[in-house]
């Protein structure tokens, strides 16, 4: 049996009290999710702690340092599926250094409203993510 492959995104906003907008990141690669939405993130590497993870590819992709919320929830210790192989932990994530540009992996990067849910669910996200968009609208909406 393969192990699964575990990945971590950061749903990056602007205020960890008071989402109002979400950091949408567009990817370069593979060809088959080259133009969809997707959080930033990456694989966890051995040996190496969820959380951890989540900051080292931060600083890899976007040239960030953040501070992470809560985890959210999806019922499942290894997060959202994402497919036969891979999972997805997502934490909310607030920015504390640096500007995020589309250093590695991403041609676009884009602040949408979390207010106005058309505006993220209107992208063309990697299509496992957006059951964890719907889920990120409602808990925003309505505050755990
Ligand atoms: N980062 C990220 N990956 C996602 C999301 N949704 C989704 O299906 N994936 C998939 C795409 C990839 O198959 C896998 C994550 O791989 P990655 O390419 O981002 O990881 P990495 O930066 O560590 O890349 P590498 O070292 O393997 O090149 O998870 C998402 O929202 N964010």
């Amino acid at each position: 049996m393969t192990a699964l492959i575990n990945v971590v995104g950061a749903a990056v906003v602007d205020s960890l009290d008071a989402p109002t907008r979400l950091l949408a990141a567009r990817r370069t690669a593979p060809p088959q999710f080259a133009g969809m939405w997707e959080f930033p993130g990456g694989k966890v590497e051995a040996g190496e702690m969820a959380e951890d993870a989540l900051h080292r590819e931060l600083a890899e992709e976007l040239g960030v340092e953040v501070r992470l919320g809560p985890e959210l929830e999806s019922g499942n210790t290894t997060g959202w599926t994402l497919n036969d192989r891979a999972s997805m932990r997502v934490w909310f994530a607030e920015l504390t250094a640096g500007e995020p540009r589309p250093l590695e992996d991403h041609d676009e990067l884009r602040w949408v409203s979390l207010v106005d849910c058309n505006e993220a669910l209107n992208l063309p996200w990697i299509p496992a993510d957006l059951p964890i968009v719907r889920a990120l609208l409602d808990r925003v909406a309505a505050p755990a």
